[in-house]
């Protein structure tokens, strides 16, 4: 990746494609989610999926991770072209996921939240783990180090006894985020990782998709309805109008696109 400065912006660029999706078409009885949408996603970058309500856009993240199973088109990942993204194959091969509506054990700890992120790094089996001895032992000191590794960069030493479900709303957030990072994974996609926020926890949130991006690789693919953090902190945005694509390229050209100024940004939306 290098970053020539291109009129006081920095343009970054990017290498291969790590997931290409082509001509995806994904409908529910006689809705029809999304609709002929390609696009790739570059090893790298910081990419966002933005439209109207409606417009397809978890839908897409639900068929990246295989949640979804597109009746139309082929995703690729890996070296392997699938009619439908395998969820194991997606989870055990480095795409780990949050969600619109927080997703974690209210009743557990962060620390604990975030270990069940380690589950599928796990090698040794329950009989092992029971024992808490030899090779289980050390697989769970070195699960626990790259969780204490997690908690120190998100700057959330502080909770890591509490409960989630009694911490502050901007906090869950940031902990869904833990366990994400947790999974070490190559392709990250958050759904709405603003949604409710305060004006400084948005910040917050941005600096440490940033950091993330840029101290562990990682690929980011998010979903969000700030325009502002999206311009800010994106490299590439993809554009869905009624599960179509209606524009693709950098956060200026997809500023200037009438058709986009027409759909989305010259309304009010939240
Ligand atoms: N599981 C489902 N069953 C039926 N319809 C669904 C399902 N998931 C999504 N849809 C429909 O597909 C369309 C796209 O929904 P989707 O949630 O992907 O949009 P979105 O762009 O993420 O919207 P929002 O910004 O409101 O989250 C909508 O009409 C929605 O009702």
């Amino acid at each position: 990746m290098n970053a020539p400065e291109v009129g006081g912006a920095v343009q970054r660029t990017f290498g291969e494609p790590v997931l290409t999706l082509e001509n995806i078409g994904l409908g529910f009885g006689g809705v029809k989610a999304i609709d002929g949408v390609s696009f790739e996603v570059r090893r790298g970058e910081i990419m966002a999926i933005i439209g109207p309500n409606g417009a397809g856009k978890s839908s897409m993240l639900n068929c990246i991770n295989g949640f979804y199973k597109p009746q139309v088109g082929t995703i690729t990942f890996k070296g392997r072209t699938m009619p439908a993204m395998d969820p194991h194959f997606a989870a055990s091969n480095g795409i780990a996921r949050t969600f619109q509506n927080i997703a974690l054990f209210r009743g557990m700890s962060t620390l604990d939240n975030l270990m069940t992120g380690r589950v599928l790094k796990m090698k040794r089996g329950f009989f092992w783990q029971a024992l808490h001895w030899g090779p289980a032992q050390k697989e769970e000191l070195e699960n626990r180090a790259y969780v204490e590794h997690v908690i120190d960069f998100l700057e959330i030493q502080a909770i890591r006894r509490t409960p989630v479900g009694r911490l502050p709303y901007g906090l869950q957030k940031r902990v869904e985020l833990g366990r994400a990072l947790a999974m070490e994974p190559e392709i990250l996609l958050l759904d709405e990782p603003m949604a409710g926020m305060n004006v400084e926890e948005k910040q917050d949130m941005s600096r440490f998709i940033l950091e993330v991006n840029e101290e562990f690789g990682t690929t980011i693919v998010l979903i969000e309805h700030d325009m502002g953090v999206v311009m800010d902190i994106s490299d590439h945005v993809v554009v869905l109008d009624y599960g179509r694509k209606i524009a693709d390229g950098t956060p200026d050209e997809v500023r200037a696109n009438q058709q986009v100024i027409d759909a989305y940004l010259g309304v009010s939306h939240d």
